[in-house]
């Protein structure tokens, strides 16, 4: 299993092994030591799962406010999406900016966010699943959210406003200079 750093050094790169034969492939896509060497001690109390109908799909930027901060382990089992994370630690170096990477049942990749990060994604696929492994309980009174196209983040979707299919709550989101200061 290969970690990698990214840009944001606390976002992760993990690249599981396949070993194929005849059959198929074998992989193992979780292992709580190498994750706790490579990455720190966090443990995963919940996992999602969820299904997006057509390609251009957005979802996000999302995130849950202190003490339930979410860190995510997110991999694509089918299909192909590209991951963002935008870094929501007011002191951090790298505050206001975003990691994305492409994850998709081809490449096997994950990409570990930590809590503190806004998560979104759009798929680049039809039919594409996104599974999830996350560190706090969902608790829908402090889930908050970010516009995921406000130009002060520069993310590069792989859509536009136009195309993109998007939850009603997710147009309304707050641009990144109203948020409240939550993360320290
Ligand atoms: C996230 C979540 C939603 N729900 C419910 C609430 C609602 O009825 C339905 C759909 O919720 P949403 O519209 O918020 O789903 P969605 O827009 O897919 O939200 C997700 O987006 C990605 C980017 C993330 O990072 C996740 O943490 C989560 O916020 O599922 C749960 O029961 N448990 C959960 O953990």
């Amino acid at each position: 299993m290969l970690f990698e750093q990214t840009s944001i050094p606390e976002v992760v790169l993990i690249t599981p092994n396949r070993m194929e034969d005849e059959r198929g492939y074998f992989s193992e896509t979780f292992r709580s030591d190498q994750f706790e060497a490579n990455i720190g001690s966090f443990a995963f109390v919940q996992e999602n799962l969820s299904y997006s109908r057509k390609a251009g799909t957005v979802r996000g930027l999302h995130y849950q406010l202190a003490p339930h901060a979410q860190g995510k382990l997110v991999s694509c089992p089918v299909g192909a999406l590209w991951d963002v994370a935008v870094d929501l630690r007011h002191g951090s170096p790298t505050f206001g900016r975003f990691v994305a990477a492409e994850l998709s049942d081809e490449n096997g990749r994950q990409l570990w966010i930590p809590p503190g990060f806004a998560h979104g994604f759009c798929t680049l696929k039809p039919e594409t699943t996104i599974c999830y492994k996350v560190t706090a309980y969902y608790k829908q009174e402090v889930e908050r959210g970010l516009f995921w196209n406000d130009p002060a983040l520069e993310i590069t979707w792989p859509t536009s406003i136009a195309e993109a299919v998007v939850s009603d709550k997710d147009k309304k989101q707050p641009r990144l200079n109203e948020l409240y200061a939550n993360f320290a």
